[in-house]
Order: structure tokens, then sequence, then C-alpha cells
């Protein structure tokens, strides 16, 4: 393998040398015989944060590929322990010489990822495969220890935004006709999956960090025990409906598939999960994190400031509200202006550039965008 060195946070590594691994002039990370992809380094740099807030015990690194995480998760997370893992002998292999290179020392196991997460009592399971995280859920739930962690990242957004609807039901069990929010939508897919795997071993997750970036989404949750909040639990799974003819959206427990504005046929999607899907306390402790360290990506603190200020609720899109009502699309700072006037709350959200987040109901909102465009 041609290897180059790159450093990241406070790693040196040996990566892939791209310039041998491109094809046509393009190259992609999965075309070189171990991944790695620096693109994924705000990912990384916001689980090294959660690991040093989080005070992490052993870490489970279990899709390894060059080490680089659990690497950083020892020299930056200061984690007591970390554990290494990849099924393919070849990574394992470079993610040794990484670790050695870094004078991280730690265990280096060669199993399929479900095995290694029940091969010892982890606090913090990263879940970092090729595509969709679903079938590493049910086992990253029961594996974890009490209070740990799972940080799971999931790449196979078609299914998960609605555009690949059978998918989305086959992996996530949920409907989705792919609605304008569908990036947030997404998330709450995730954690839905996510809330009824840890159900079935009678536990629960609590969202502490989710987001949306570039091609990926990556959610940080932390998984109790209890049937009854398990129960409890689950009554937070619902769906969003949104009606194709007048945009209007909302939230219900059960699926609603007539528009209650204009009587259209809705689009649909869940179950899936509607309470947070942020900790606010510890976001201020993560921006804090990344405004201290010295060299966290630019991108990590856009993403966090952004997350402070929206609330809950799926987002709506100003482009297709400007469509559907055929008015020109008013900029951000006047809607903002008719919204905060009339006593509502309204933010942008890190979700999607034409997106808004506010607790103003859907007449008050279209006023606004017509009355500003
Ligand atoms: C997307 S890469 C991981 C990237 C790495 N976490 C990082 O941040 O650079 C996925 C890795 O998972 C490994 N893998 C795929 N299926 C696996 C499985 N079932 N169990 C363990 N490792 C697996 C692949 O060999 C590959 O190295």
């Amino acid at each position: 393998m041609n290897l180059v060195e790159v450093r990241e946070g406070e790693a040196n590594l040996l990566v892939p040398d791209p310039a041998s691994y491109t094809k046509d002039g393009k190259f992609d990370p999965s075309w070189a015989p171990v991944f790695y992809n620096p693109r994924m380094r705000l990912n990384r740099d916001l689980s090294v944060i959660m690991v040093k807030l989080n005070r992490v015990r052993r870490a489970l690194d279990a899709f390894t590929a060059s080490g680089v995480r659990a690497i950083r998760y020892s020299l930056e997370g200061k984690a007591e322990e970390v554990n290494f893992n990849d099924i393919d002998p070849i990574a394992l292999e470079l993610a040794r010489k990484n670790a050695e290179l870094n004078g991280v020392k730690g265990r280096f196991l060669n199993l399929d990822a479900r095995a290694a997460m029940f091969n010892a009592r982890y606090d913090w399971i990263d879940i970092d495969p090729f595509g969709t995280p679903a079938p590493f859920l049910l086992d990253g739930t029961a594996a974890i220890i009490r209070k740990g962690i799972l940080a799971v990242t999931a790449t196979d957004l078609t299914a998960l935004e609605g555009a690949a609807p059978r998918a989305c039901l086959r992996k996530y069990g949920s409907v989705n006709d792919g609605l304008s929010s569908s990036k947030e939508i997404g998330v709450r897919v995730l954690l839905g999956s996510l809330v009824r795997a840890a159900a079935v071993a009678e536990r629960y997750i609590e969202p502490m960090l989710s987001f949306y970036a570039d091609h990926y989404i990556r959610v940080f949750v932390r998984v109790l025990e209890g049937a009854s909040k398990a129960d409890q639990s689950l009554r937070s799974m619902g769906f969003v409906y949104e009606c194709p003819n007048c945009l209007y959206m909302s939230t219900s427990k059960i699926a609603v598939s007539n528009c209650p504005k204009c009587g259209g046929r809705t689009k649909l999607a869940g179950p899936l999960w509607l309470d947070r899907i942020e900790d606010q306390t510890l976001l201020e402790n993560v921006q804090q994190e990344v405004l201290s360290g010295p060299e966290y990506s630019k991108k990590a603190l856009e993403i966090v400031s952004k997350l402070r200020m929206e609330i809950n609720f799926p987002y709506w899109r100003l482009d297709k509200l400007a469509s559907m009502l055929k008015v020109p699309m008013p900029s951000r700072t006047k809607l903002f202006q008719c919204l905060r006037e009339i006593g509502r709350h309204v933010t942008e959200t890190h979700f999607d550039y034409r997106g808004f987040k506010t607790d103003a109901n859907y007449d008050e909102i279209v006023n606004c965008v017509k009355v500003q465009s």
C-alpha cells in the first residue's frame, strides 16, 4: 500500500496516498485499500469533544479503518482505554501501525463489529460503517454499559431522507415520503430506530447531540436501562406530515393522511422521534470546547452555534413556501422581523440554509412570507 503522512488534530497518520488510487483524475476514499476521508474531520472533531466532555473510560472504535478515531480519542479525548476493531485485517494492521506512531496503546480486534461490541464492557461505542448503521443498532444498544454513549454515523441519506422510501421502511421501519424538512426527518428516523432497538432490551435513549453535515448524519445518544422508561420513550414517537398542495406541516401521534387545512392528501414520515434531539446544556459545553480547542474545524463552531438556537420542531423551507404562494422569495431578515414583530420565536437551522424554525403557526408563517415578498 502506498502511504502518505497526514496530520489530523494531534494525530500523525499514515493513510493511503490518494495519488496512487485515483481513477480518471478522481479520488474516492473507498477506492483505497484502507478508508480515510479528510472530509469527515468535522465528524471526528465533535466526537473527540464528546469523548473528552463525557470522560470516557473504555471506547470501542468498532469500524476503525486507519485507526484515526481511537487514536484521537486517546490523545485528545483522554479516553482511558481505546479498542480498535475492523473486519478487514489490512485496515487493522494500518491502525496498529498508526497507534504505534502516536504512542497509543490499545486492544486490536479483527471481528465483525457486532461481535466486538459484546467483547468487553464499553462506555463508548462508535458505529461508523460504510452506508447504513441499521444492522448494528440492536447490538449496539444492547451491548453498551448502562449510561454509556453510542455514537452513530449514517451515510445512507437516500433512505433516511425518503428518496428511497422502501429502503427506509426496510432498514429503519419508517414510512418516508420525502418531506421538505427531509434532513431533520432523517435524524429523527434514525433516532426513532435507536429508540425501538433499545426498547427491545428494556433500555431507552437520551439524545445528546445530533447533526447533519456534508453527506452524513451523526447522532450521539446515552443508553439507559428500565422497561417503563423504555415504554415512555416509545410514547415520544410519532409522525410528521406535510401537504404537498398548501405545504401545511405538523406532527401527530398517529398517521394523518388528509390535510387539515385544504383536505389534500398528505406526505408522511414516521414513526420517528418527536422529542428533543439535542441536550442544550451539553451543547453549551461543546461550544466552549470548540472555541478553546486550538484547531477544531470552523464548521464545528458554525454547526454548534446554530444548534444552540434551534427549537425542537422540523424546519420550514422558505423557498418552497414562496414558490407555493407564487411570490418572490422574501429575504430571511425581513421574514424573521415579521415573525418577531408578532411575538414569535424564529431561528436559522444548521440543517438547511433555505430552512427556518419557528413557533409561529402556519397562517402566521404564510402571512409573513406574503407580506414580506
Ligand atoms: C467508513 S470506514 C470507517 C472510517 C473510520 N471510522 C474513520 O473515521 O476514518 C468503515 C470501516 O468499517 C469496516 N467494516 C465494514 N463492515 C464491518 C463490520 N461488519 N464489522 C467491522 N468492521 C467493518 C471496513 O473495513 C472499513 O474499514
